[in-house]
């Protein structure tokens, strides 16, 4: 099976807390919560792909990242490689354009969240594990 690259981005807010979102209905793994981000279309760089997914999903326009980490991750049903990046700068305010929860939380409030499954090794680099 092919695996599905997806830009993934770690923004912070100025009191250090980190912005997470939840899975809409119409998603696979709904209700799941997940840092922002989606796959990379044809051609796409995944930096680009982390701008477009940002401005479609929460409407900030980010304006720098650097690698944070990469995770490969099986689901049942497919496979995943997440090209994490840690947003350093972006203009606009963050919103929900698509409907999902939306949250801005500590790395302690992470734990009370239902997460996608590949997301556990981001949380450990994260806390520096
Ligand atoms: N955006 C995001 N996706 C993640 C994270 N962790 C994780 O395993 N993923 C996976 C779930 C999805 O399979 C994929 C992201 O794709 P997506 O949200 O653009 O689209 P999807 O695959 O749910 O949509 P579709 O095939 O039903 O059209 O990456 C994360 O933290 N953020
Ligand atoms: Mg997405």
């Amino acid at each position: 099976m092919n695996r599905i690259v997806v830009a993934v981005g770690i923004v912070y807010d100025e009191l250090g807390r980190l912005l997470v979102g939840q899975r809409v209905v119409r998603d696979r793994y709904f209700n799941k919560w997940e840092f922002p981000g989606g796959k990379l279309e044809d051609g796409e760089s995944v930096e680009q792909a982390l701008v477009r997914e940002f401005q479609e999903e929460v409407g900030i326009q980010i304006t720098a990242s650097e690698p944070l980490i990469e995770v490969n991750h099986e689901y049942p049903d497919r496979s995943v490689r997440l090209l994490v990046r840690t947003v350093l700068s972006y203009q606009g305010q963050v919103r929900s354009l698509e409907g999902q929860a939306l949250a801005w939380v500590t790395l302690d409030e992470l734990d009370e969240l239902d997460f996608l499954q590949g997301n556990q090794a981001i949380i450990d680099a994260l806390r520096g594990v």
